[in-house]
C-alpha cells in the first residue's frame, strides 16, 4: 500500500452514472481520493469529465450512485460540506457591483476566516490582482477574471478542491503559479479533483489520470 492511501479518504464516489436523455455519460464510475493526492480526470472533449465534477459538487445529481466527502454523504445545501469543499467550475457569477477586493474578502468573512484581511491581501498578491483591487469584475481582462476565479478558492477553508480546466485563459506564467501553489496546498493535505488539457499542469501536481470514456446511446 502506498503512503497516500493510508492517509484520509477525503472524497469517496460509488457506482455513479449519470445521462442525458436516452444518452449514458458515465456508468459504474468510482473514484477515492485521500488527503495529499490530485487526480485528474482527462478525455477527449465531451468525454463527460464537466459532468462527472458538477454531480462531485452537487451541482448535478447523479442517475444512480453517491458522493460522500469526509465521511458525509455530498450535498449542495450542507453547510458543513460547503465548508469543506472549493470548487472552481464555471465562471463564477460576481456580483456587478462588488470589487475585486470586496468578492475575497466576502468570501473570507462568510467562511470565518480567522484574520481575513491578511489572506485576502496575499492571495491578491499571489494572483497579481493588486493593481486591479479596487475594480469591478466586469471591467476585469478574461484572464484576470479567471484569476480571480481560482482566488475565490485560496480565500476560503477547503479540504477538496473541483477545478474544471483551471489553466482556461492563463498566461505560461500563470499556468506555473497554479502548478506551483496547487503542490503545496497537497503538500499541506488538501485534496484536489481536477478536469484538464493541460499535462504540464498535470505533471507539475504528480496528478493520478482517471480516462473518462464518453457518452454511450
Ligand atoms: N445538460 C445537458 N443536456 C444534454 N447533454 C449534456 C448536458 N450537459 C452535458 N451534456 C453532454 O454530455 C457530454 C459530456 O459533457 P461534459 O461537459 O461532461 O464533457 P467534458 O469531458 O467536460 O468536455 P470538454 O473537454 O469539452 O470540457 C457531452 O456530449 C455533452 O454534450
Amino acid at each position: 500500500m502506498g503512503a497516500v492511501a493510508k492517509r484520509e479518504q477525503v472524497l469517496r464516489v460509488d457506482k455513479l452514472k449519470k445521462g442525458y436523455g436516452p444518452v449514458t455519460i458515465v456508468e459504474g464510475f468510482d473514484l477515492t481520493v485521500h488527503a495529499g493526492e490530485a487526480v485528474a480526470l482527462t478525455g477527449r472533449n465531451g468525454a463527460g469529465k464537466s459532468t462527472v465534477l458538477r454531480c462531485i459538487v452537487g451541482a448535478d445529481r447523479p442517475d444512480e450512485g453517491t458522493v460522500t466527502v469526509c465521511g458525509t454523504r455530498m450535498s449542495e445545501t450542507n453547510a458543513e460540506i460547503r465548508r469543506t469543499v472549493a470548487t472552481v467550475i464555471d465562471d463564477l457569477d460576481f456580483f456587478p457591483d462588488l470589487s475585486v477586493v470586496e468578492h475575497l474578502d466576502l468570501l473570507a468573512r462568510a467562511h470565518g476566516i480567522h484574520d481575513p484581511d491578511a489572506l485576502v491581501d496575499e492571495v491578491l498578491e499571489e494572483v497579481q490582482l493588486v493593481p486591479q483591487a479596487s475594480q469591478l469584475p466586469s471591467t476585469l481582462s478574461s484572464g484576470q477574471r479567471r484569476r480571480l476565479a481560482l482566488a475565490t478558492a485560496f480565500v476560503r477553508p477547503r479540504r477538496l478542491l473541483v477545478l474544471d480546466e483551471p489553466e482556461q485563459r492563463l498566461d505560461v506564467e500563470g499556468v506555473a503559479w497554479l502548478g506551483r501553489r496547487l503542490k503545496s496546498d497537497l503538500a499541506d493535505g488538501l485534496a484536489i479533483v481536477l478536469a484538464s488539457h493541460e499535462p504540464a499542469l498535470l505533471e507539475a501536481i504528480g496528478a493520478r489520470e482517471v480516462r473518462l470514456g464518453g457518452p454511450r446511446a
